[in-house]
């Protein structure tokens, strides 16, 4: 079911190891292009041509495009006990994992009468996308509300697809975790046109929806599959995106030590999200490459999702890469940069140290990726494709600027006077000098 990669005799450097590990052959440049029409339509006919994509790629066509309130109470009102303790769980460990991002205000004295101060001003308004077409998220609301509410946004919307099940509405319990977590402004949108929304603003349709619909956000943050993350990539120019999160990844670093049935496990958990799905693991051990192949295949059949697991298993975007010792599996994962990294070795920590590229890193055999999905405190939107190597996971750094504010007295400006008219000179900007000359004549 696992395609094997062996670089144990020569393994290949650079761009080389790049191309050569497993990867998906949809890519998110193909994608882009195919929905980007689909933007432009939203663009010029606002809800007239969400309703009719939604048509189109959700097979139904919701009566109230933004989701009347009393919708979201009696989500909450509905929802399950238990579901709801796991609910005010993952809200708590969330917001304390995201409170101590928080970056504090910094005043620096450059020069006795002179300060820079640096600000974090959070933007004020943010479009929150939830998935909601093989799975439903509502665990990814909790994930993008919370980080957003520490930052201190003010106006949150949220956009998830409609269901065929609920008649064209959102799925309740992602309507219970916004109606738990105060956001009012939810959208029956999904996929690329939500994107579009958000981005663009989009008009109501006459007689039936508000006009505008929805007023264009600063940042739009949130997972999906690849047409969502490529959509988040085409608005890239008119507002800030997070990292692109798209189809989940799992990479597991295992030796002889590692328990062959958990890799198994935790290489199923996160290709069930999706049949581009990839999981791949690293290891320099061919008994346990051996074993989890036993270990992995009726378990993948036996599995709720097998269909969808087992295209995501055997895809070119997952399977075994065997290397001749662990600091290779080090650099192999570096070349990668999964969403997900799980380290399953013994002295754990100290490989997990040697990560530079990883979305979330997690150690030790108790410490699945499942935990970090829903309630580790650490936020589950996390970057995909390779991105990992430039780009973090979500946080609340996804909606704050930074802002310098400076302030100089008269006589730390009049002491930097002659140092500014050399490089006025230098740059042949003589009216730079002049701005500052003349408050001194
Ligand atoms: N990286 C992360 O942080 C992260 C976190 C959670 C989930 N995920 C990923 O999110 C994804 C969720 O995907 P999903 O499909 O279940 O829900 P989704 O909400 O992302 O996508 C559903 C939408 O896709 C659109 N769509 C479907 N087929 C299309 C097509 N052919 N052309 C254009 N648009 C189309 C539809 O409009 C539909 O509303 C999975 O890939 C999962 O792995 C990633
Ligand atoms: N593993 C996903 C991130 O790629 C997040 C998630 C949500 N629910 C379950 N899993
Ligand atoms: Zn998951």
């Amino acid at each position: 079911m696992l395609s094997i990669t062996d670089f144990r005799t020569t393994m290949p450097t650079g761009m080389e190891l790049r191309q050569a590990l497993p990867r998906a052959q949809m890519n998110i440049e193909d994608a882009a292009e195919k929905i980007r029409p689909l933007m432009q339509e939203v663009k010029a006919r606002g809800a007239v041509a969400l309703r009719e994509l939604s048509e189109k790629f959700d097979g139904v066509r919701p009566e109230h495009l933004r989701v009347p309130e009393e919708e979201l109470s009696s989500a909450l009102e509905q929802l399950d006990s238990a579901v709801r303790e796991a609910m005010d769980i993952s809200i708590a460990h969330n917001r304390a994992g995201h409170r101590a991002q928080v970056p504090s205000e910094r005043v620096t004295e450059i020069m006795p009468g002179g300060i820079v101060k640096q600000r974090w001003i959070p933007v004020e308004r943010v479009g929150l996308y939830v998935p909601g077409g093989l799975a439903v998220y509502p665990s990814s609301v909790i994930m993008n509300v919370v980080a957003a509410q520490e930052a201190g946004v003010g106006q949150i919307a949220v956009a998830s697809p409609p269901q065929t099940r609920f008649g064209g509405r959102v799925h309740p319990t992602i309507l219970a975790a916004c109606q738990l977590l105060g956001v009012k402004e939810v959208y029956a949108v999904g996929g690329a046109q939500a994107i579009a929304m958000f981005a663009y603003g989009a008009s109501g349709e006459a007689g039936i929806d508000p006009d505008p619909l929805c007023q264009p956000v600063d940042v739009i943050t949130g997972p999906g599959n690849i047409y969502v993350a490529a959509a988040k990539r085409l608005v890239r120019a008119v507002c800030g995106i997070d990292a692109e999160a798209g189809p989940t990844e799992i990479g597991i670093i295992a030796d002889k030590s590692a328990n062959p049935a958990l890799v198994a496990a935790d290489m199923i958990s996160q290709a069930e999200h999706d049949p581009n799905a990839a999981s791949v693991l690293f290891t320099d051990s061919e008994e346990l490459a051996r074993k989890v192949e036993a270990e992995i295949v009726p378990a993948a059949q036996a599995t709720k999702h097998s269909q969808r697991v087992c295209q995501a298993l055997s895809g070119p975007q997952s399977g075994i890469v065997l290397v001749a010792d662990i600091a290779s599996a080090i650099d192999a994962v570096n070349a990668y940069a999964p969403e997900h990294l799980e380290i399953h070795t013994v002295e754990a920590g100290e490989v997990a140290n040697q990560i530079r590229n990883a979305g979330a890193i997690f150690v030790g055999p108790y410490t699945p990726v499942p935990l970090g999905d829903y309630l580790a405190g650490s936020n589950h939107v996390l970057p995909t494709g390779g991105t990992g190597r430039y780009e973090g996971g979500l946080s609340v750094m996804a909606y704050l600027k930074p802002v310098q504010q400076i302030e100089y007295q008269r006589g730390a400006l009049e002491k930097m006077a002659r140092p500014l008219t050399a490089f006025a000179d230098a740059e042949d900007l003589p009216a730079h000098e002049e701005a500052v000359n003349c408050r001194f004549e």
